[in-house]
């Protein structure tokens, strides 16, 4: 669903860029020139968040700051300027941000915390902390801005929520607790899950000088004092959350098909030959099948290359309706591959069969060109553990399935 954001600025031109900028990371966007058309719309309205000015003529004390907090609604203020009477009058309220109006900077980070809070919702984040006050200051604050939360009381109970719970990607983990410590708790979390999964932000009130340093050597991403800032706490989060969502998209490019984003060549023979280390110690048969467009070459040439791209996109959009549990891949051009780990041979076979059947008959209407085409199907069974003979073997099928005149299912 459309998030709603409501916008109350009276400056209709810096209400217009607010407005364009929301709409551009997906809000639905309202403006409210005032507090009284403010307070109207949010009465009509359940608002996801808002951007507000701090002054404005029927609300010259920051009241619609005011509003907009005590109505629940994730709230970022923008100033004119910040003098430290105006900081400390923002400051009161709970608000997600405040942003000063001074130059074009500043909408760009009007930008980035529309995106993040967008987002946020998908983010989880688990709170190790054994003092419950601390813990619900914590929550408190991840919670404006929209995070998911667990808590836990101590190490041990944390990994037992990680383990159950692979979803959560930030740990944000005290020191100074019974039975295990922040950076012994850093060491394990690293143990078992990797850097470019999940961050660690270590929080400690001692006055250690070495703690930041024992915490960052343990595996943690980084440290904040106790007690912390509530701003530098959101800025230090957000940056690795920002740096894990770089990562996981770096990491789906560079394993991912640029055309049918399906997973490519480099990342299927990974994950297979991962799976059939595991296959071959169990002693368990695997299959895999070759499959190929017939005569994509006359789509190209009858319809042009555009055409082509949207047979290979549409044909890919269709593989995971009929293949669950299995790994499939473009390897190049118009050929896929489908590794069925521990499906039976019967089943296999069967949505094959049916997938090929599928698209013989549907195919016209998968197309914007209305293109219909065939598939050529070679399938090989059997105790191979080595990728490129099992491939080599489907291959060979695959290639009597075009000789016997295509649009079939060879084994
Ligand atoms: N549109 C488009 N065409 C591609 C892409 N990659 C490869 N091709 C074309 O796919 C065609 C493959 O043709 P061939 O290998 O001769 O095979 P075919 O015409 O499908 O014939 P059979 O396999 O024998 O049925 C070539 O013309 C390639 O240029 C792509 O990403 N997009």
């Amino acid at each position: 669903m459309t998030k709603r954001i409501l916008i109350i600025e009276d400056t209709p031109t810096i209400a217009r860029v607010q407005k364009h900028i929301a709409e551009k990371i997906g809000y639905q966007a309202d403006i409210a020139g005032s507090l009284a058309a403010a307070k109207h719309l949010i009465t009509s309205h359940t608002y996801f968040c808002a951007v507000v000015d701090f002054i404005l003529p029927d609300a010259p004390k920051g009241e619609a700051v005011g509003c907009t907090v005590n109505a629940d609604i994730a709230t970022i203020v923008m100033t004119g300027s910040i003098d430290e009477q105006t900081r400390s009058a923002v400051e009161k309220h709970a608000i997600v941000d405040y942003i000063t109006k001074e130059n074009k900077q500043a909408f760009h980070y009007l930008e980035k915390q529309l995106y993040r809070l967008s987002r946020n919702e998908h983010v989880d984040i688990l709170v190790v902390e054994d003092t419950l006050s601390t813990r619900q200051h914590i929550c408190h604050l991840l919670s404006r801005h929209k995070y998911q939360i667990k808590q836990a009381k101590g190490g041990s109970e944390a990994l037992q929520i990680l383990a159950a719970h692979p979803e959560i990607s930030v740990i944000i983990t005290d020191h100074e607790m019974p039975n295990m410590r922040g950076d012994e708790l850093c060491i394990e979390i690293r143990r078992l899950y990797n850097n470019d999964e999940k961050a660690i932000i270590g929080i400690s009130g001692s006055n250690s000088l070495h703690i930041s340093t024992r915490f960052l050597k343990s595996g943690a991403n980084d440290f904040l004092r106790k007690p912390f800032n509530s701003e530098e706490f959101y800025c230090r989060l957000s940056q690795n959350v920002d740096m894990l969502e770089h990562i996981k998209t770096i990491r789906l490019q560079a394993n991912s098909d640029y055309l049918t984003k399906l997973p490519n060549r480099r990342h299927f023979f990974e994950q297979a030959d991962k799976q059939l280390k595991k296959y071959h110690a169990a002693d368990t048969s695997v299959s895999l099948a070759m499959i190929d467009i017939d005569h994509f070459k006359a789509i190209n040439d009858n319809y042009g290359h555009d055409a082509g791209d949207d047979v290979l996109i549409s044909l890919s959009a269709c593989f995971s309706d009929y293949f669950t549990d299995t790994l499939i891949a473009r390897l190049g051009g118009e050929e896929f591959v489908v590794f069925f780990a521990d499906t039976p041979p019967t089943k296999a076979k069967q949505q094959l069969e049916m997938f090929r059947l599928h698209i013989a008959k549907q195919s016209p209407e998968l197309t914007k060109y209305a293109i219909p085409f065939t598939l050529s199907i070679g399938y090989q069974h059997g105790p191979i553990y080595d990728i490129d003979t099992l491939i080599h073997q489907a291959d060979v099928k695959l290639y009597q399935a075009k000789q016997a005149g295509r649009n079939r299912v060879i084994d």
